[in-house]
């Protein structure tokens, strides 16, 4: 089943690839970009970026060569020198063409696996954690809390018969699919929010977990990935949510080998916050790790940001999109506000059900702020007794953090977040929402 394409609506079905003037584009903002992160690692740069306002880490290292010779695998380089970035594709050897490596290819473990997974994460309010959630969204029981997808379990949801990974009350006809959009990324952003709001569209069906099938489980095959999802009637459009496959090398090929028209949504969030909600959830299972602004620098005496550390190199969002963008247009990429999510749930709604060709039907009346929980939520559905919000594992308390910190790692992503808003032609404003601060 596919959506209808949606006439001037990016990332219709019908998009066939970039345009010669936008691949030109991508191509002189891929020059910047490596430009961008010369100057980062000490070589010349414009102004702006060589002046202390900005300059990421606000060290400069004597030569690129004493930082790459420390910097650990995954420090930003250029978006051409990351492991792993397939080089620009000529005509001859498209993406996900007989050059590409079979899906046999037994991927490496993503560097980045988002631990919290389950559909349950919605929660009953005010009901306690481990309530039956009774809703399309009820793929599980309990309050994951952080727990992720486990093999174990979907081995079961993958094998042949079974029920799939999603809704409990999927019912037992129509087909598995593959899924025609995916929420990629990135981890921390609002993805799960996102999932659970768009799962109350009628016409959309999910996987409740994450199947990780692009970065951990490819070599198990397609078809082990279709029996992961839940049945679907025409016309309604399967989906899952793997955060990691946004920084994951791998998945943009994958995935366009996979189907080439598969749309793609990215939940960003101000990546200095998203650093501190991941350490804040791996703090959650590790006490014992080392504070937020130790495992942030290289050096802090020299205020070099660790750029390896995978807190902080997932918010490099331009680096990681660059690597997307040798395989997909730009228009079948939706870029949504974790922020925004937030602020105006039902906005942010209408634009990811523009993007995948639905009527608007998850609107502001799907919606109501709980002021405990500090979030919207959904309200209930009209068969069930209780509203929904996300369970305890998101909206926790944030450790607080050294201002002179985070004030560092504001001035490391701002040329990037610069970057990231000319690629995307969308401010996401988080140099502002700071400065208000
Ligand atoms: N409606 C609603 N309810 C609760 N939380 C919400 C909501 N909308 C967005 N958010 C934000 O989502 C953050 C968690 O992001 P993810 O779901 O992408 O996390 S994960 O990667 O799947 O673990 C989570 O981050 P933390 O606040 O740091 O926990 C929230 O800020």
């Amino acid at each position: 089943m596919s959506p209808p394409a949606q006439p001037g609506v990016p990332g219709g079905r019908g998009s066939k690839g970039p345009p010669a003037r936008k691949l030109l584009c991508m191509c002189s903002l891929s020059l910047c970009l490596t430009y961008l992160c010369y100057s980062l690692m000490g070589g010349t740069g414009p102004a702006a970026l060589r002046s202390p306002a900005v300059l990421p880490g606000t060290a400069a290292p004597r030569s690129p060569a004493a930082l790459l010779g420390t910097a650990a695998p995954g420090a930003p380089r250029s978006p051409a020198a990351l492991p792993g970035t397939a080089a620009p594709r000529s005509p001859a050897n498209p993406p996900g063409g007989p050059g590409d490596p079979a899906p046999s290819a037994a991927p490496p473990r993503a560097s980045n696996g988002s631990r919290e997974g389950a559909a349950g994460a919605w929660l009953r309010t005010p009901l306690a954690p481990g309530e039956v959630i009774t809703a399309q969204s009820g793929a599980f029981e309990r309050d994951p809390q952080e727990s992720s997808t486990t093999d174990e379990e979907l081995s079961r949801a993958g094998s042949p018969g079974s029920r799939g990974g999603g809704s409990s009350t999927t019912p037992d006809y129509g087909e598995k699919r593959l899924p025609q959009a995916l929420i990629i990324g990135v981890k921390k952003g609002g993805t799960r929010a996102l999932l659970e709001a768009i799962r109350a569209h009628p016409d959309v069906r999910a996987v409740g977990t994450e199947p990780h099938f692009f970065d951990r489980n490819y070599e198990k095959g397609l078809e082990w990935y279709r029996n992961v999802m839940p049945k679907t009637l025409d016309g309604q459009i399967t989906m899952e949510k793997t955060p990691s496959y946004f920084v994951t090398n791998e998945a943009p090929r994958r995935i366009h080998s996979m189907a080439k028209d598969t749309k793609l949504i990215v939940v960003v969030r101000n990546p200095v916050t998203r650093a501190i909600s991941d350490y804040t959830q791996t703090l959650s299972k590790k006490p014992e790790i080392p504070t937020f602004e130790v495992l942030a620098f290289k050096n802090r005496t020299l205020g070099l940001i660790d750029a390896s550390w995978s807190a902080i190199r997932i918010g490099i969002y331009a680096l990681h999109l660059e690597n997307w963008l040798q395989y997909f247009p730009l228009s079948q990429i939706l870029f949504v506000s974790g922020e925004r999510l937030i602020t105006d749930p039902a906005g942010e709604m209408a634009k990811v059900q523009d993007f995948l060709g639905l009527k608007r039907i998850v609107t502001e009346k799907h919606f109501y702020f709980n002021k405990t929980k500090g979030f919207p939520c959904l309200k209930k559905p009209e068969d069930s007794s209780a509203p929904r919000c996300l369970g305890k594992s998101k909206g926790r308390t944030h450790p607080k953090i050294d201002p002179d910190v985070i004030h560092r790692l504001r001035k490391f992503y701002k040329p990037f977040n610069v970057m990231f808003y000319q690629m995307t032609g969308q401010d996401f404003q988080w140099e502002q929402e700071e400065s208000d601060k």
